[in-house]
């Protein structure tokens, strides 16, 4: 990548120059990436308009071609794997080999938009079921919605934009994105690919700037039919209240927590508890902050956890042997450890890190800690996990549902009795059982209870939100 790049808005399939740029800085290094776009509120009312005007060329537009638009977009992503990973390791800090896994990812995501592109259909309605009905017939068609309005964060800034644009065009809609202003180049590579893979211009339109200004007058537009936002709990009920009676889809935050039962191996569950852990610096929705585990079998999994979680390697991004770099601002960073600290002198114990190395906070595994404490009941959003001690699964499941926040949760067990007890119980989006709730796959349903959102994503999913239904009756006589 070219250092120093001057990004612009992208309307209509073109570079809109602004007023105003800032400094996209990298996390780690501190050093200047790009100048980026500010948009103001009338360029993004702009972008909205091309937006609605380009709604017919995409309503009108077959399956299959939007699907081959699609599948050539994956295909061209798997070509430039290698830029685009480094794209985001370079704006985010995330690790490079988590950041390939992100794009591997977000080939995938495109590949099932294109094939979910194909397969959106109604169904036929047996009239005479009822008595008024006798002598029709009809059936539903899925319509698309019109223009999307989709808001991402910084934490996966290239699958989590495929997750909105991706079912988006996949179902006939137009779009008005806004990255995260952290990470605006991923979205930029992406809508770069979509214009080399044939999407009409005007389709897909990039905005960029504050949340505040950008994010409301896409919320607040009448032209725009559906919000798709994740991003932090607070943002996104806030969005919420200004969207009237758009469509709403909103993935947010959580505490993520998993049950360690008393009879599993403690070597099998370490790693992908550390992945859970400690993957992208913590900075992941289903991030694993709480872990619950049996008395009989705690001292082993501590020890055994924290010496592990010591062992990790820190650094720079971009070194392809780092599991943990820097968190995304140094406000992030003095965040956390005014968290830990808190958490100390409530009464909490530091198994393991609790401090930094240049700018990184060091992978923290704190002990003793209550529900109450920040570092639990918050999202921590940190290399920062909690571990207690539980007599029983029943004892493990109430702690995790005791939490405004309901994304997914996991529980390793060997009984069959006790996993079929966690999936009944636990109030979450999401039960994952002998893995940790950290799990995700890109086709499946996702999206959280309580605080942790409302709507599903997972590409089938997210197309029967972004469609609405529409009943077509005909009188046979
Ligand atoms: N549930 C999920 O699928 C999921 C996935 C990833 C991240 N998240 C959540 O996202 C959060 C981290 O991401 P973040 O820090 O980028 O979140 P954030 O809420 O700060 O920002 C998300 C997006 O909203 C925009 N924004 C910020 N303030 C705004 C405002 N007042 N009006 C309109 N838009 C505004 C931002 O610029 C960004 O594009 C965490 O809480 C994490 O759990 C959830
Ligand atoms: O941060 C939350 C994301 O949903 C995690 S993932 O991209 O789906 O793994």
């Amino acid at each position: 990548m070219e250092g120093n790049m001057k990004k612009n808005i992208w309307i209509n399939g073109q570079d809109v120059e602004t007023e105003n740029y800032s400094d996209l800085l990298s996390p780690y290094s501190q050093e200047k990436i790009a100048d980026i776009a500010i948009a103001n509120k009338l360029q993004t009312q702009n972008a909205i308009q091309v937006a609605y005007d380009s709604k017919e060329v995409m309503a009108k537009m077959p399956a299959h071609q939007r699907a081959a638009i699609l599948e050539k977009v994956s295909q061209l992503l798997e070509e430039n794997l290698e830029e685009a990973a480094k794209v985001i390791s370079l704006e985010s800090a995330k690790p490079l080999i988590f950041a390939k896994a992100e794009v591997i990812r977000t080939i995938e995501t495109y590949k099932f938009a294109s094939e979910e592109a194909k397969r959106i259909h109604g169904e036929t309605i047996p009239f005479d079921a009822a008595v008024g009905g006798v002598g029709k017939i009809g059936y539903t068609i899925r319509n698309p919605i019109g223009v999307i309005g989709a808001i991402t964060p910084f934490n996966f800034p290239m699958n989590l934009v495929a997750h909105k644009v991706g079912p988006a065009i996949a179902a006939g809609n137009t779009v008005v994105l806004k990255p995260a202003s952290q990470t605006p180049l991923s979205a930029f590579f992406i809508a770069d690919l979509f214009k080399k893979a044939g999407l009409p211009d005007g389709v897909l339109n990039v905005v960029t700037g504050p949340g505040r200004v950008v994010g409301d007058a896409i919320v607040e537009s009448d032209l725009v039919s559906m919000v798709t936002f994740t991003g932090s709990s607070s943002v996104g009920i806030a969005l919420r209240a200004k969207a009237g009676l758009k469509k709403t889809t909103l993935e947010l935050g959580s505490n993520a927590a998993l049950i360690i039962d008393e009879d599993i191996d403690v070597t099998k569950a370490i790693d992908r508890c550390l992945m859970g852990a400690f993957s992208n610096q913590g900075q992941v929705c289903i991030s694993l902050q709480r872990i619950y585990v049996h008395e009989k079998i705690y001292d082993e999994f501590v020890s055994q956890f924290a010496k592990s979680a010591s062992e990790l390697k820190l650094g720079d991004p971009l070194d392809p042997e780092t599991y943990v770099s820097s968190l995304i601002s140094s406000n992030d960073l003095d965040r956390a450890l005014s968290w830990i600290e808190e958490a100390k002198a409530q009464g909490a114990t530091i198994a393991t890190g609790g401090k930094t190395v240049g700018n990184i906070l060091e992978p923290t595994v704190i002990l003793d800690v209550t529900n109450n404490m920040k570092v639990s009941c918050n999202e921590v959003f940190a290399p920062i996990v909690s571990i207690c001690k539980v007599s029983s699964v029943e004892e493990a499941i109430d702690a995790v549902n005791d939490s405004r926040y309901g994304l997914q949760a996991g529980i390793y067990t060997n009984s069959v009795v006790n996993a079929l007890k966690a999936a009944d119980d636990l109030h979450v989006g999401g039960v994952v059982i002998n893995d940790v709730p950290t799990f995700r796959v890109d086709q499946m349903p996702y999206g959280g209870v309580k605080e942790s959102g409302t709507g599903r994503e997972g590409l089938k999913y997210a197309i029967e939100e972004m469609t609405e239904m529409k009943l077509v009756i005909w009188h046979k006589g």
